[in-house]
């Protein structure tokens, strides 16, 4: 007799339980990933090299275009502490407003690369770290995912220590685009988002000092003060570089192109509500902007939108 075929769990289903099941989640209303975040608003304006590799709009403009800037900690867990290790990586989400009401947005981590190659693996990834609890069996599921895995084991012993503030933190594309200017001609690149006021972290004695929200409290009040600033560049891919794959880095010698200068100058009001009815998506694009063939970045709306469809009812 014919077996029908069980019907298998899309990937984006799959990623969303396993974030669940790791947070202990889905929180009602929260993101099953970068739950935890604050927002801000402020604008963006463009360098005169900016044009050259790109003619999407806000690359092009004189003017400056407003921004909306959702910083987070990484994980599902709402009220995840924000000095905890596994707050990081943290994420910033950037929604530019282009002139004639559309937008395009940016999504990057405060990591230069992504554990894993492929949406299937980071299931795993996250399968495992949900089986990985107190009373598992040694060696645990992540213990053997790691050891099998080695950029995804060299990518958690990486240290990434608690920032000063969000304004002191470098953020990444990880995931490549396709620039394309106005006379045609095109580029892979990826995103670097660097704090103006320098990178800095905290001690292991500020650390243990650090309050439950010291992030999220600290960039209100540091925008109150003056404007809180990052500069966006763009690496330039070789001929030759791979360009669907975050876990593997670019050579650091490949060119940077500053494409422009945000600054943060207001924090969001109602921000629970706000927050909530956001939906950051990396391949919200624009013209002279495209996605890479990288699985990663094209699985990543999908899985959203499962989070974003659970999180707002
Ligand atoms: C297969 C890989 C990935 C999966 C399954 C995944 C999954 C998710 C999910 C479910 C959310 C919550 C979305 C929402 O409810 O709005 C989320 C948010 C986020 N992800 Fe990913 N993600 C992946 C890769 C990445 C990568 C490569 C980056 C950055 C380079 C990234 C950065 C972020 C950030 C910053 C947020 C928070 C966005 C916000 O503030 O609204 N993710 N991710």
């Amino acid at each position: 007799a014919d077996t029908a075929a069980a019907p298998t769990k899309s990937v984006p289903v799959a990623a969303v339980e396993a974030l669940n099941v790791i947070s202990g989640g889905p929180h009602a209303g929260y993101r099953a990933n970068h739950a935890k975040g604050v927002l801000v608003t402020g604008s963006f304006l463009a360098s005169k090299d900016a044009a050259a590799l790109t003619m999407a709009p806000h690359f092009n403009s004189s003017k400056p275009v407003p921004v909306l800037v959702r910083f987070s900690n990484g994980t599902g867990f709402p009220a995840m502490q924000d000095a905890n290790p596994n707050a990081s990586p943290h994420g910033i989400a950037i929604r530019f407003q282009l002139p004639g009401g559309a937008s395009t947005d940016i999504v990057s981590i405060s990591a230069s690369t992504f554990p894993v190659a492929t949406p299937e693996e980071f299931v795993q990834l996250l399968q495992a770290v949900g089986q990985s609890g107190p009373d598992a069996v040694k060696p645990t599921p992540i213990e053997k995912f790691l050891a099998s895995h080695p950029i995804a084991q060299k990518w958690v012993s990486t240290p990434r220590p608690a920032p000063e503030s969000f304004g002191t933190l470098a953020f990444y594309g990880v995931n490549a685009f396709e620039f394309t200017n106005a006379k045609g001609q095109s580029k892979f690149t990826r995103y670097q988002i660097l704090p103006m006021a320098g990178e800095k972290s905290l001690s292991a004695a500020d650390v243990a000092k650090a309050t439950p929200n010291y992030l999220m409290d600290e960039l209100p009040t540091r925008i109150a003060k003056a404007p809180v600033k990052f500069r966006l560049l763009a690496q330039v891919a070789e001929k030759g570089d791979q360009t669907i794959d975050g876990s593997l880095a670019w050579p650091a010698d490949r060119k940077l192109v500053e494409l422009g200068v945000i600054s943060l100058t207001a924090t969001s009001p109602d921000q629970v509500k706000a927050q909530k009815a956001l939906l950051f998506n990396p391949l919200s694009l624009t013209d002279g902007i495209s996605a890479s063939k990288d699985p990663v970045l094209l699985i990543r709306p999908a899985a959203y939108g499962v989070s974003f469809g659970q999180r707002v009812q």
